[in-house]
């Protein structure tokens, strides 16, 4: 029987709630599929600076490079928020852990279940069967870029008066493209033949970079059709016709909004799962943070982890039936009526409203 080593990053706000709900999900489909499962838990974010000052210690990042796979819930919360620049922040760990283990691609499936097409704010007839795939660049632009934050004794304002001054620099080197532009082509090739590239180009000189790029790589695959996007274009047009798009791929802080925003076509952030690939050990985490807004009330919706761990059975562990077993079961779960409170309904039974651990339960029970 295989088994496979999984470091597990609860992290900070629901993370060590909705973290165990993927772990009982990956524990039963392993029973019914022939492979179990080890677990080595480890810090991040917030929690690993309180117990060592760093948001990813080395042990944490020697655990993830040495496990078959790494499952992460989620990192941050009130307790670290500062505009101090030299003060650690959880999500410095994240972005870390990201660029440590090499993992420059993000895949977010965009997939709406049938039974919540009234959970969204937007018409049925407008996101039923969206089934989109963002692939978001991952270890490059803004939040890597060199940034500083000072006091600038030159003065800048209008009226002379100093001040202090910060910047972030957006960066894209052309291997860093032509890789994501690979990976969102091959993707394209086993789904429905169509590219949505997403930039700026019409102001910045990373996008026009990123857009030549695409398109030197575009004429490799003849069988796939590309289509440029402006940014600002591609928000509105996410949620006006969402059928449109296949995959869509961006460079990363682009792809970090959008696919918030995607999430709402799914009815909730707290849907949308992750899977970031490279060259180091695959991670798996939902696309949301760490929700400090219900923390600890044992409400928050398990589902866009538990579908983390059907990606990770599906890239890292290649059990395809399992993972689609997963997807089936949550499927059937939501097509009973069972609702997180994020995915509730005006007509949801409230005897069908259940917490965090009953949703993991219920996804158990339908494997
Ligand atoms: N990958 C990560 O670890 C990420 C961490 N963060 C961090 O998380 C903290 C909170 O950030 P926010 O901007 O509030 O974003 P968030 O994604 O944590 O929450 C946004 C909203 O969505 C809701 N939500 C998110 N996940 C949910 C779930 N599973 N079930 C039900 N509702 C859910 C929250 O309650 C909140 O109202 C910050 O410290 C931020 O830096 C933010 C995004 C990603
Ligand atoms: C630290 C942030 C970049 C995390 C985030 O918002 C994300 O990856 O979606
Ligand atoms: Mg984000």
């Amino acid at each position: 029987m295989a088994n496979y080593n999984v470091c597990t990053l609860p992290g900070d706000g629901i993370g060590p709630e909705i973290i165990a709900e993927g772990i009982k999900v990956l524990d039963a489909v392993g029973a019914k599929y022939g492979a179990t499962f080890s677990y080595d838990e480890r810090l991040i974010g917030g929690a690993a600076i309180d117990a060592t000052g760093n948001p990813l210690p080395e042990e944490t990042l020697e655990a993830a490079r040495t496990a078959d796979a790494v499952l992460l819930a989620a990192v941050g919360g009130p307790k670290w928020d500062t505009t101090d620049s030299s003060k650690p922040r959880p999500e410095q760990g994240l972005l870390a852990i990201r660029k440590g283990l090499g993992l420059y691609t993000n895949l977010r499936p965009v997939r709406t279940f049938a039974a919540l097409s009234d959970a969204s704010s937007l018409k049925p007839e407008v996101i039923d069967g969206v089934d989109l795939m963002i692939v978001r660049e991952l270890t490059g632009g803004l939040y890597f870029g060199k940034r500083e934050r000072f006091f600038d004794e030159d003065g800048a304002g209008a009226d002379g008066a100093k001040g202090q001054r910060a910047y972030d620099t957006l960066e894209y080197r052309e291997y860093e493209i032509e890789r994501i532009a690979r990976q969102a082509f091959e993707m394209a090739k086993v789904r429905n033949g169509r590219v949505h590239s997403i930039d700026k180009a019409n102001v910045l000189d990373t996008s026009r970079l990123w857009r030549e790029v695409v398109h030197r790589v575009a004429a490799e695959y003849p069988e796939v059709e590309l289509i440029d996007m402006l940014v600002d274009n591609t928000a509105m047009q996410l949620i006006a016709y969402p059928r449109q798009f296949d995959v869509v791929v961006t460079e990363n802080m682009f792809g970090d909004i959008l696919s918030d925003e995607a999430s709402m076509l799914t009815g909730s952030l707290g849907m949308l799962a992750s899977a970031s690939l490279g060259d180091g050990t695959a991670l798996y985490e939902p696309s949301h943070g760490s929700a400090p807004d219900i923390a600890g009330r044992g409400i928050a919706n398990p589902l866009a982890q538990i579908l983390s761990v059907e990606m990770m059975l599906r890239y890292s562990f290649d059990m395809a039936d399992a993972a689609d077993d997963i997807a089936r079961a949550v499927a059937e779960v939501l097509d009973e009526g069972w609702r997180t409170g994020d995915i509730k309904q005006a007509d949801t039974d409230p005897n069908q409203v259940v917490g965090t651990e009953r949703m993991g339960d219920l996804v158990v029970a339908h494997l």
